[in-house]
């Protein structure tokens, strides 16, 4: 029977110095050879406390237009709320491999929610050296606790409290994003379908890796998302592409990254971008995120947003449907 889960692989590699060739990526894709290792570039870090509100609304444009991501420091989560996020989200992917199927992805389903490893269409055929468990954390009405663990107990509600906590941060995202453009301040979330946004979940598990230096995690991409913002554990991996070459993110406690996904860019008429990333994995360390997709509902049409196109600044994408956009997307077909 072919192995599915990396991890189930990874736990069989453990003692060699090889990986399947199918996770062998192409020598312009090999961390070994294409990360930067000269002066290192940081991502911005922006302290969500400063009592300037201009002044963080300049760094948060400036790092969307620039970088098209950033960290956040003092967002006002509880680091308790995360540390317990990420306690129920590691003993999930500790249980017995049958446990998890419990909440596996359905096969043939055009709903990515559960427990799964592969997600889009692969390139030349590589694999990425990671498995992920997804899933709807808000609003209420679209979640289907089918595909929440029911192991360890406390899953659901301290997944539950994360969301709320959550809801907080991502208003003041929308609302800074939209205060840097000039625009009102609900402008961008109304812009990404206002309270019918939809918080998705996904937990990404790179297990120890024999020949981090040839596969790779999440292959090179941008979040189809609006924003992302993503919980990382102490394992760095997570690699961003400016100027022609990779950098690592540096791992900060207790900080959130945000991620400008393609409806952002798309809504901001190309004024922020949306960020190439990718991840790498490790030899010792399990390396684990919780990124949540922060997506508009599938009917929301999405385009430039009227004020900001004018004869300087023609549209530079099309206005379609989220559904339609994640389509494309996800088949790898033309936008
Ligand atoms: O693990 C990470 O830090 C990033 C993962 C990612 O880019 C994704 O799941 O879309
Ligand atoms: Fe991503």
């Amino acid at each position: 029977m072919e192995l599915e889960r990396v991890q189930q692989i990874a736990s069989l590699s453990k003692c060699m110095d090889t990986i399947p060739t199918d996770y062998i990526r192409s020598e312009n894709e090999q961390p070994a050879v294409t990360t930067f290792h000269g002066v290192v570039l940081e991502v911005p870090v922006i302290d969500l406390s400063d009592p300037d509100e201009g002044k963080i609304v300049g760094l948060i444009s400036e790092a969307s237009r620039e970088w098209g991501i950033f960290q956040v420091v003092n967002h006002g989560i509880p680091d308790e709320v995360v540390r317990k996020l990420q306690q129920v989200g590691k003993e999930f992917f500790e249980l017995p491999l049958e446990e998890k199927e419990l909440v596996a992805k359905i096969p043939g389903s055009q709903n990515i929610e559960g427990y799964g490893t592969r997600l889009q269409k692969e390139v030349e055929g590589k694999k990425g050296w990671v498995d992920h468990l997804f899933h709807i954390i808000w609003p209420p009405s679209a979640i289907n606790y089918r595909f929440w663990p029911k192991n360890p107990p406390s899953y659901r509600e301290t997944s539950e409290d994360y969301a709320k906590r959550l809801r907080g941060v991502a208003d003041k995202m929308f609302e800074y994003l939209s205060k840097g453009l000039g625009l009102e301040p609900s402008e961008m979330k109304d812009g990404m379908g206002g309270e019918d946004l939809i918080y998705m979940m996904k937990i990404n598990y790179y297990p120890p890796c024999p020949r981090p230096d040839l596969a790779l995690g999440v292959v090179a991409h941008t979040d189809m998302s609006g924003l992302t913002i993503l919980v990382p554990n102490e394992v760095p991996g997570l690699q961003v592409f400016k100027d022609d070459y990779w950098y690592d993110v540096k791992y900060i406690p207790n900080a959130l990254i945000v991620h400008i996904g393609d409806q952002i860019q798309i809504l901001s008429n190309g004024k922020y971008k949306s960020v190439f990333h990718r991840t790498t994995v490790n030899k010792e360390m399990t390396r684990m995120s919780w990124p949540v997709f922060l997506e508009p509902p599938p009917e929301q049409e999405i385009g430039p947003i009227p004020k900001l196109v004018n004869e300087e600044n023609p549209p530079k994408f099309k206005t379609k449907k989220f559904k339609d956009y994640a389509y494309c997307k996800l088949n790898k077909l033309p936008q």
